[in-house]
């Protein structure tokens, strides 16, 4: 007689079903699957970005899964706590996930397998949405790599990614009822919580969600932008770029699936400086791995005795995109209204903050954190690091970009900053970057913040401090 009981499927930043194994192992046992996502103490409120954006993926799953039949169940809380409800209530006889390497959901795992194994029943989990396990890439000491050059070079002599997987058939759901457990959520209440302000309202008009909607993404790239993505991914205006990195982080899309589909259909330079950059996301996971502090602390702890400015008016200014200098400004309020700021213009916002207005990198990081769709622990502090000059591998500290020159060479006629920065609109391509050396300055528009020279100078002066201290 077959096997009734169910296997749990429980969804964590995997929401796709193609390419995950879990899915694919639970549907080939042939027993009837329970699927569901826990809203953990941590983000149980949809208020970031990157939270919405969970959020609105979470629903787009749900319809996936309801056009197979089933349907996503959701829960708010401490995992630790609902899991044995749903074990006790579902009788399963399996609980199967993708892993996750962040530091707090890595331990709440191991606690959990223990403790559900305890109760009697399978646990296995799963690769989850990286090329290489973070922990399998290590030099010929046994170390993990500190410089990104050398973890690629390594990466790519021993590169054997496995074949994607296919959506698997015949599902079958089970119908054990679990809405009785603890933290059961409607998901009526989160497709309300979706758009409950305005910014999530605004936010959504920048946005698709969903598994199809992330294929879509990747087909155009590589139709349309993979050839010149060397050459044009600096450029804010041209839109050259994959915007695949909201769907990467939720897990709509897997690096395996854009590693594959990208190799089959490209070659050149485009390619291998795109498949370059999946890599800086591997390497940003494989740092977080071995430094489960990075979100906290400087990795170089000469910086701890860095004289940072006291957060003031001066991050609200750059917050707001009100620094005076055009081309900061107008990322700045990109991100506000979209929740994405392309790559170029992350590096110079971020770099002005910590050098210019000498802010503690972590603010920064915590304001990316709270607006970026895309957030995500590794990619985000390790290049906040990385452009601070405190992370193991970094720019130098004395290396400041300057906000006018970077603004000159990747938006010449000043295409993106009239998008984003109205008041500029109509100030002429001669004084786009510098408005305010135009006869006429432009209405309700800031002087700068501080001066470029002024600015660098501090920052360098601090950097000698700290470095003779
Ligand atoms: C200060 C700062 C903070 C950042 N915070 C994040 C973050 O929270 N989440 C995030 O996904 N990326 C972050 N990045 C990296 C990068 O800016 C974004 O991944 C990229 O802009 C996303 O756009 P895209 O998908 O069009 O990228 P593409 O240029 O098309 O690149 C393809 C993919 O490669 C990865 N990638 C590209 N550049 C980097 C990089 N420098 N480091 C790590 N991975 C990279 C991303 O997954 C991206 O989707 C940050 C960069 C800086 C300088």
């Amino acid at each position: 007689m077959s096997d009734t009981r169910p296997i749990l499927i429980w969804f964590r930043h995997d929401f796709r079903l193609r390419d995950n194994a879990a899915i694919t192992a639970a549907i080939q046992s042939r027993n009837p699957v329970i699927c569901f996502y826990i809203q953990e103490s941590a983000d149980a409120k949809t208020e970031s970005a990157a939270d919405w954006w969970v959020a609105e993926s979470l629903l787009a799953l749900n319809r996936q899964l309801k056009e197979k039949g089933g349907q996503l169940h959701l829960f708010e809380g401490d995992a630790e706590k609902i899991i044995p409800e749903i074990v006790q209530q579902s009788h399963a006889c399996k609980l199967f996930w993708n892993r996750r390497y962040d530091f707090k959901g890595k331990e709440t795992d191991q606690i959990l397998k223990k403790s559900i194994r305890a109760m009697g029943l399978e646990v296995q989990s799963f690769p989850n949405n990286l090329l290489n396990e973070p922990w399998t890439v290590k030099n010929d000491k046994g170390q993990p790599f500190r410089i990104f050059s050398a973890y690629w070079r390594a990466v790519q002599r021993h590169m054997n990614i496995q074949a994607v997987l296919p959506c698997p058939e015949n599902w079958v759901f089970s119908t054990r009822e679990i809405r009785h457990c603890l933290g059961y959520k409607d998901i009526a209440i989160l497709a309300k919580e979706t758009q409950d302000s305005s910014w999530k309202i605004k936010l959504k008009q920048s946005h698709r969600f969903g598994e199809n909607e992330a294929h879509k993404q990747l087909k155009s790239f590589i139709e349309n932008d993979l050839a010149h993505y060397a050459k044009e991914r600096d450029f804010p205006a041209k839109d050259g770029t994959s915007l695949l990195s909201a769907f990467l982080r939720s897990g709509q899309i897997s690096s395996k699936q854009i590693w594959h589909e990208v190799t089959k259909n490209g070659s050149g330079e485009g390619t291998s400086k795109f498949l370059e950059e999946l890599g800086w996301r591997e390497f940003a996971w494989s740092v977080l791995w071995e430094h489960p502090d990075l979100n906290q602390h400087n990795l170089r702890p000469e910086f701890d005795k860095m004289p940072w400015k006291k957060a003031s008016d001066n991050l609200q200014r750059w917050k707001e995109g009100q620094t005076g200098y055009p081309f900061i400004d107008a990322g700045m309020r990109a991100l506000w209204q979209t929740g994405f700021m392309p790559n170029r213009l992350r590096m110079v916002t971020a770099s002005f903050l910590v050098k210019h207005l000498l802010i503690d990198w972590r603010e920064g990081k915590k304001w990316f954190a709270q607006t970026l769709v895309d957030y995500d622990p590794a990619c985000n502090a390790t290049n906040w690091q990385w452009v601070a000059g405190s992370g193991i591998e970094s720019a130098p500290y004395f290396r400041i970009m300057n906000p006018i020159l970077q603004s000159q060479k990747f938006d010449p006629d000043g295409q993106y900053i009239r998008e984003w920065v109205k008041e500029l609109a109509d100030v002429s391509t001669a004084f786009i970057h510098t408005p305010w050396k135009a006869d006429k300055q432009p209405a309700n528009y800031p002087l700068p913040i501080i001066a470029h020279e002024e600015g660098r100078n501090r920052a360098l002066r601090a950097w000698k401090e700290i470095r003779h201290a």
